[in-house]
Order: structure tokens, then sequence, then C-alpha cells
């Protein structure tokens, strides 16, 4: 059968993770990124692939059947998924939490009169973490669920912090506190507040004659991302940063302890360790391509999460293999 036809909007660490993972897909071909830069300046790692400036992307909606949003959360997203979801079916990985809600809505609004399926906030959180949150919360109604991600480098908050005036370049680093988790672990199920499970630890190339000052302060007080975490900003050289942060690896852990019967203990816990936390979740915008494209083929349109995609659609296997082979 036909292969589904992809693209990619935004060429950074998250479109190249794309371009990856779709050249290992037996039923999808990658047929074009999409750049706001000139195409000439934007090197793939596959030299075949083709780059089309942004700006032309309209004339390609009869050739892709699911566009793939890979811009940062912090700025890009919020305006270019309801642009793109009027013209395309879209998977994006929008991650601030506080504000999926109103995307959601944003992107319904596109999406639905044009026919189109875009689901939105895919990746592991918001995405794969968060279903194992609302199945835990399902099967255990009683219990305390907890997340804890890394030690490892967050994209959405470094695509925040690079979005900085004066900074030129940059990374965070989020690490979980091991005493929360060892009372989690303990099955105290604590009260633990935002900044009591994790810091935050920014590494910040700064433009020539930036203030640094200014710049540390709009990180430490940046709302949804920062404000609520303790906070550590350094300041270092290109080259430092070229050198000492050149890997994205990443991780955490959903856990949720509860009680059945009479007084029963049960513990649910999905974990992930990644190497590579850009394409991985790349991965995971790949496979809601699919089903993207399926469930749009099936007349289901308009905004959807995670929570919305029955997992057989992400799967190239046949529903009846499925039932054969993996229940
Ligand atoms: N839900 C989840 O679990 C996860 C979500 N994410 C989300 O993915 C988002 C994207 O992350 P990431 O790919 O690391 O972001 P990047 O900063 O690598 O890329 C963001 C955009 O910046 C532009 N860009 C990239 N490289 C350059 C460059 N060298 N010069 C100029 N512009 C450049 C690209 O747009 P263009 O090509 O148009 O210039 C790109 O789309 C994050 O903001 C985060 O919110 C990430 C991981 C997990
Ligand atoms: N969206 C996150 C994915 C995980 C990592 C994270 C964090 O370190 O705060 N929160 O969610 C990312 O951009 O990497």
């Amino acid at each position: 059968s036909e292969k589904i036809r992809i693209g990619i909007l935004g060429y950074g660490n998250l479109g190249k993770g794309a371009e990856a993972s779709i050249q290992q897909q037996p039923d999808m071909e990658l047929v074009a990124v999409f750049s706001r830069r000139s195409p000439e300046s934007v090197k793939t790692v596959n030299p075949n692939t083709k780059v089309i400036h942004v700006d032309d992307a309209e004339k390609h909606v009869d050739d892709i059947d699911v566009l793939l949003l890979c811009g940062g959360s912090a700025t890009d997203l919020p305006e270019q998924a309801p642009e793109f979801a009027k013209l395309f079916n879209t998977v994006d990985s929008f991650d601030t939490h506080a504000r999926i809600p109103e995307f959601f809505e944003n992107v319904d609004s596109s999406a639905k009169p044009n026919g189109k399926t875009s689901i939105i906030s895919v990746g592991w959180d918001p995405g794969l973490f968060s279903i194992n949150r609302v199945l835990s919360e399902s099967f255990l109604p009683e219990g305390e669920t907890y997340t804890f991600w890394g030690k490892g480098l967050s994209q959405g908050h470094s695509d925040a912090v690079r979005r900085i005036e004066g900074v030129k370049n940059g990374v965070q680093y989020t690490i979980p506190s091991e005493k929360a988790i060892e009372r989690v672990r303990n099955g105290e199920n604590p009260e633990l507040s935002t900044s009591d499970k994790h810091t935050r630890e920014c590494f910040i190339v700064a433009e020539d004659g930036a203030d640094k000052a200014k710049i540390e302060e709009t990180i430490k007080t940046m709302p949804n991302y920062f404000d609520e975490y303790e906070t550590t900003v350094h300041f270092i050289s290109e080259d430092e940063l070229k050198r000492d942060h050149n890997t994205m690896p990443h991780g955490g852990f959903v856990i949720r302890s509860g009680k059945t019967g009479e007084n029963t203990n049960q513990i649910v816990e999905f974990s992930l360790k990644l190497e590579s936390n850009p394409e991985f979740t790349a991965s995971v915008l790949v496979a809601y391509a699919r089903a993207a494209h399926r469930m749009n083929k099936e007349g289901l349109t308009g905004a959807k999460t995670v929570y919305d995609v029955a997992p057989a659609y992400l799967s190239p296997q046949s529903n009846a293999d499925l039932r054969k082979k993996y229940l």
C-alpha cells in the first residue's frame, strides 16, 4: 500500500531526530523539511533530504499526509501549530503544560473547520508519562502519583533559555532530588512541592556585551519553566558548551503507589532511560503521525491529545496481527 508522506517543519534537534526515525518506518517516506532559514543554510543529516522555505509550504499540501511540527514550545509552536493545522494534519510536542488547554483550543479551531487532524503535546512528558499518569490513576483510584525527570537535558527548557535576548546558546539540565525519590520508594507517600522534587541548572553562552544579570533574572523568573524551581545559571564560552554539553541524555519515571481491597499495596511504574532525548521524542512523534493519518481517514478531525489515540493507531502492524501476536 501507499507510503504515508511526512513533512518536517523546523530543523533542530527534534527535526533531525524525525528525519532519522522516518527512515526506520516501513510505511513512511520523508517528502521535505520546511525551515524559516534559507534552504541552502540548512545542513540535513541525509544529503538527499529536500529542504524548502516555510513560506512555500502551502504549495505542498497535496504532497504531504502529515506535517511534524518540530519547533520550540516557548515561542514557535504557539504561532506555527494553529497556522499549519489549517492546511495539514499535524503532530506537535508542545510541552508548556500550563498552556496546553488554550493551545488545544487554538489548534482545534484551525483543524476542525478544515477537516484536519492535529495531535498535540506528543512525546514523553507531555506524552507517554501523561498516559501512564492517567492509566495508573484509573486503575488505582486510591493512591499517590509522582513524576521524576533526569538528571538530563530538557529540550523545552533549553529552547526556552535560548530564546532570551542576549543568549547566544544554552542548555538546561533537570536534576531530581534523590531524597524525594527515596521517600517515594520507601512508600512514605510524601506531599512534595514542585521545588521539593527537582532543581534546574543552566549553562549559557551570552552574546558579547549582553547583560548577564538580566539574563539570569529572566531565566529564574520565567513562568511555567523556571519560576517554581531553585535554578542555578552558569555562564560559559561557546567552546566549553560544544566540548562539555554536546549530548542530550534524559529520562525519568512515573510511579503510582496505591491501595486495593482492605489495605493491599500496589505499585505501577513506567520509566525511560534515553541516550538521546530528541531522537526518542521524534520517534514518538513519528508513530503519532501514523495515527493522525489513519484517524483523519476515518473522519476523526480536530485537535486530539495522546488520550484520544487508541494504541492500535500507532503500530504499523495490522489489528489482526496485534490480536494474534501481542495480546
Ligand atoms: N513532549 C515532550 O516530551 C518533548 C517536547 N520537546 C519539545 O520540542 C521542542 C523543540 O526542541 P529542539 O528540537 O531541541 O529545539 P531546537 O532549538 O533544536 O529547534 C527549534 C527550532 O529552532 C530552529 N533552529 C534549530 N537550529 C537552528 C540553528 N542552528 N539556527 C537557527 N535556527 C535553528 C529550527 O527552526 P527553523 O528550521 O525554522 O529555523 C527549529 O525548529 C522543545 O521546545 C520542546 O518543547 C522536546 C523533547 C520532549
Ligand atoms: N518536555 C521535556 C520532556 C520532559 C523533561 C522535563 C524536564 O526536564 O523538566 N520535562 O518533561 C523536554 O523538553 O525534554
